[in-house]
């Protein structure tokens, strides 16, 4: 099922961030959705994610879906190791080696029972996209997941993420069209 947003509204202290927004994210696709910095990409998949509420407007298609985000900020577990960290969002009958599995195609094999606070700012990004990724969602949400990556590992990534979101919703936000080139992706500007 698409979700339908419908005359979205949005204002904090009465300056309207979101205005009369209509858009279609279409099922089985990556939208990304893009915008100069301040315009409102991240208030308006923070409604799509339920922690926002449009004043006014309807978003269609989300009962019953679960879904899964990497937020502009990592929100790891700092004190928590990478399979720790995955083992929170996932479901028991997920093996250590599948983990496992997708910690190495993150590069993340080497550092996998190393505490987070001790990894670097790339390392953390990539396992944030894990978590998102290893979680059973139907819509996986990601607000410019790829930002800092190196070259050579932004390539990679983008290619994992390609293929763990077949069948599924993922929305983008980024400032790269590189990025929505690579991902094939439906765009959203606003
Ligand atoms: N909770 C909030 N309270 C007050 N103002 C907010 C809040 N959330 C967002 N804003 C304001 O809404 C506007 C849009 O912010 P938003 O973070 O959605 O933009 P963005 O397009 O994602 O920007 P960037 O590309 O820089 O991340 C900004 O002016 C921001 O200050």
């Amino acid at each position: 099922m698409n979700i339908d947003l419908i005359n979205i509204n949005k204002s904090f202290d009465g300056e309207q961030v979101i205005n009369n927004f209509n858009g279609i994210i279409e099922e089985n696709k990556i939208t990304c959705i893009m915008g100069e910095s301040g315009i409102g990409k991240t208030t308006l998949i923070n409604m799509i994610l339920g922690l926002e509420k449009p004043d006014s407007g309807k978003i269609l298609g989300l009962d019953q879906r679960k879904i899964s985000a990497v937020f502009q900020e990592d929100r790891l577990c700092e004190e928590f190791n990478c399979i720790q960290n995955l083992r929170i969002v996932c479901d028991r009958n997920i093996s250590d080696k599948e983990l496992t599995r997708l910690l190495y195609s993150l590069e993340l094999g080497e550092v996998m029972y190393k505490k987070v606070s001790l990894l670097s700012g790339g390392m953390k990004r990539r396992l944030a996209i894990g978590r998102a990724l290893i979680f059973d969602a139907d819509i996986i949400v990601m607000d410019e997941p790829f930002k800092g990556l190196d070259r050579e590992l932004h390539a990679k990534i983008i290619e994992l993420v390609k293929k763990k979101a077949k069948g599924k919703i993922l929305i983008v936000v980024t400032h790269s069209m590189e990025e929505v080139k690579s991902l094939n992706a439906n765009l959203i500007v606003l």
